[in-house]
């Protein structure tokens, strides 16, 4: 029984004995991210956040999602994003999902991993999509769940080939891939006919309840941490999977939602940098040094749930500032965060000095 079964069965029990009825079946999901989100920036002491440069943050964001009609079709204008409305692009994006985690490398630009396709070489998130794309156009079905699930065809030697790098750099954390898409290729086959389609259509157009499906039937998905004794939930790469299909299908078809807005913005490596450079987050000095050291921070450390809280908390921020500003924008937690990503790349690419992302190596993000 995952810790969401048990949470549900204590709950049930703790109602009956306080003589009240079951929890309603029929109460909207709810993925609790945000409300875990908030308790961590209640609690925390080592990241803090600055309403001053919130506001001001708020204002440039605003100007530049208007400007820029930054909108969902944005996603589909990125060159490596597959266009077409169909089963073949949410078996892709729930592949790119699966594996959207820990690509950044200690080395230079010049020695990390890095695919080549199309004529260029690709580092990153886009190495991924880059690898991806260039599968399918060598006819290996990489976005097939049956495939995965193919101890025969689906061997280690076929997803080296997969993800091969330009460099010697391996691509990071390569066994834990494999582990996510033969688990997941299992779970598809067992509980969903093998169909991503079929995962979605359980979920009955809910955002959050396709998040907590995710979490509660793929342990890859549950991306969850301790703190202060409480358990608390990020989903990152369950919630980014909703968002990128709700994007990508321009919240129509398969990205159809009726709760979209209950996304929280993604706790990753690259978003919370953006966040330290505009000035809305800040960190203790001996976190700071952490960071600026490059030192790694652990999995499940205090620190590192305080940046992830924080950040998804921030973004929740800057959100009902830019609505302050423009109540009629369509802004919501996924665009702010996928303009903070885009702006953290053209930055980067421009060379604008950042202070570095954290170094923590894990499959969560
Ligand atoms: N919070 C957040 N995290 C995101 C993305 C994306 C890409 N999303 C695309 C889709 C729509 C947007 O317009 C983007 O074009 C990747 N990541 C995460 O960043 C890390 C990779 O960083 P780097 O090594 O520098 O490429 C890694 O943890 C990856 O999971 C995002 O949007 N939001």
């Amino acid at each position: 029984m995952s810790d969401d079964e048990v949470d549900h069965e204590l709950l049930d029990l703790l109602r009956k004995s306080l003589g009240m009825g079951p929890a309603d079946p029929a109460a909207p999901p709810e993925t609790k991210v945000l409300e875990n989100a908030e308790f961590i920036y209640n609690n925390s002491v080592d990241v803090a956040l600055d309403m001053r440069h919130s506001k001001i943050a708020a204002i440039e964001i605003q100007k530049q999602m208007r400007e820029r009609g930054y909108s969902t079709k944005t996603w589909s204008e990125h060159p490596l994003h597959p266009k077409a409305k169909d089963e073949n692009t949410v078996n892709f994006i729930f592949t790119m999902d699966l594996l959207n985690f820990s690509f950044w490398s200690e080395k230079s630009e010049e020695e990390r991993f890095s695919v080549s396709y199309q004529d260029k070489k690709w580092t990153g998130y886009w190495s991924l999509v880059a690898a991806l794309q260039r599968a399918l156009e060598e006819d290996i079905p990489i976005t097939t769940p049956s495939f995965w699930a193919n101890e025969e065809e689906c061997t280690d030697d076929v997803l080296k080939h997969v993800f091969r790098s330009e460099t010697e750099d391996e691509i990071p954390l390569f066994e834990e891939r494999a582990r996510c898409l033969r688990e997941a290729g299992q779970v598809l086959e067992e509980e969903f006919d093998s169909s991503v389609v079929t995962l979605i259509e359980d979920s009955k157009n809910s955002a959050a309840g396709l998040v907590n499906l995710l979490a509660e039937r793929f342990v890859c998905f549950n991306d969850q941490g301790k703190f202060d004794g409480k358990k608390v939930r990020f989903l990152k790469r369950a919630q980014i999977f909703v968002a990128d299909l709700w994007a990508a299908f321009d919240g129509e078809g398969y990205g159809s939602f009726n709760d979209i807005d209950k996304i929280t913005m993604f706790a990753d490596y690259r978003v919370p940098q953006m966040l330290h450079s505009l000035g809305c987050m800040s960190f203790c000095p001996p976190l700071e040094g952490r960071i600026r050291r490059l030192e790694p921070i652990e999995t499940g450390h205090a620190w590192e749930l305080q940046i992830r809280g924080c950040s998804i908390w921030a973004v929740e921020l800057l959100r009902r500032e830019i609505l302050k500003l423009d109540p009629e924008m369509e802004v919501n937690a996924i665009l702010i965060d996928f303009f903070l990503y885009d702006l953290a790349k053209e930055r980067e690419k421009a060379g604008e000095e950042a202070i570095p992302h954290h170094r923590t190596r894990s499959i969560w993000y």
